[in-house]
């Protein structure tokens, strides 16, 4: 018989049944057609939950499934490389270059995170000599960078342009002009990984819960441990990976631009599998650096200073943590009173 693929409502993990949280699905091409119906349902999956697959199994999005199992190739050959190579720059901006595992709290109390990250900027790819750690510098592995790059702003722009039709917008107030890609941002290609843990017995575990920065982040992972919030839940639960599927989340940017109307999901990552090393890739779409908009508490603030002072909220101390307003912390998101296991003091990260 062949193997099911159906996926389960819930799932055994660290002694306790855990929801597993099925997510709306947009069709990329319909996407890229503007077809009403599917603008229609976007808006909704960003007003609703913040969070929904995009599946790319279709003659438009299939190169860029191929783009990323390029990448996963130079991340397996990044992150086998002795620790001197891959700190080669150490980390050169927030979102430039090299985290050692154990960088920032882990997804448990008392524990440091379970993964090492490197990170390429789209503004720095395009520099004539990028920072990027000779061991993934080649032509090849430049090429294999800039087309996932490439590959996910195309992906998020057209969810922007969807959006701004979606929600009415027109010329200069559409999504996309507060990104337009010759202005300086932030905007980053994270890898990820994960290194096998046990939440029970181990130091380094998983990535803190948090609420992403970026405007839309694109993610692309073939391995389970994404853990979402939705709106209104009282627990966290896990969302399957999919083949062909990219992961979308609205972050706090988009949030804001939208005039808080759009949700920034509250996430974490836990070891699912025990024995199992993880690899995910997350691109961050942020909007241009001097881009303004109003947070949670109507600061008047450019996206570089919320980039700047939620990065640095969160490589704080976990008790200087837990006195940051949570309004910085979770994008101004609230959560519902919690069930025992997601009641316990945890530490609150950002990307
Ligand atoms: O590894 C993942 O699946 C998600 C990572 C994440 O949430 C982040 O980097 O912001
Ligand atoms: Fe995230």
């Amino acid at each position: 018989m062949a193997p099911s693929t159906e996926i389960p409502k819930s799932v055994e993990w660290n002694g306790k049944e855990v929801p597993v949280y099925d997510m709306q699905t947009i069709d990329f091409s319909a996407l890229l057609s503007q077809e009403p119906a599917e603008l229609e349902k976007l808006v909704r999956c960003c007003q609703d939950e913040g969070f929904f697959y995009l599946n790319l199994n279709n003659i438009d999005g299939r190169r860029f499934v191929d783009d990323n199992e390029e990448l996963l190739k130079l991340m397996h050959k990044f992150f086998d490389s002795p620790l001197e190579a891959k700190n080669e720059y150490g980390l050169i901006t927030p979102h430039l270059g090299y985290e050692p595992i154990g960088s920032r709290n882990g997804v448990l109390e008392n524990t440091r995170d379970g993964y090492e990250m490197v990170k390429v900027s789209r503004d720095e790819i395009q520099r004539e000599s990028p920072h990027i750690p000779s061991n993934i510098k080649n032509s090849a592995d430049l090429k294999t960078l800039e087309n996932s790059i490439a590959a996910n702003n195309i992906i998020g722009k057209a969810i922007l342009s969807g959006l701004s039709t979606g929600v009415g917008l027109t010329g200069k107030k559409r999504f996309e002009n507060l990104h337009r890609n010759h202005r300086p941002s932030t905007s980053t290609l994270a890898m990820m990984h994960y290194i096998p843990s046990n939440p029970v017995k181990d130091d380094h575990v998983g990535h803190q819960k948090h609420t992403d920065i970026s405007s839309l982040t694109v993610l692309f992972t073939q391995q389970w441990g994404l853990q979402v919030r939705p709106p209104g839940s009282k627990e966290f639960g896990f969302i399957a990976p999919k083949p062909g599927m990219a992961i979308i989340n609205v972050g706090d940017s988009l949030r804001f631009a939208s005039e808080h109307i759009f949700q920034s999901c509250i996430h974490r990552v836990v070891p699912y599998d025990y024995s199992e090393h993880r690899y995910s890739v997350a691109y961050f779409l942020r909007a241009e650096d001097d881009t303004l908009f109003q947070d949670s508490e109507n600061r008047w603030i450019t996206s570089r200073e919320w980039h700047d002072e939620k990065f640095m909220a969160f490589l704080a101390s976990p008790a200087d943590q837990a006195n940051a307003p949570s309004s910085l912390l979770l994008g101004g998101m609230q959560e519902e009173e919690s069930d025992v296991y997601g009641a316990q003091a945890e530490p609150i990260a950002v990307n």
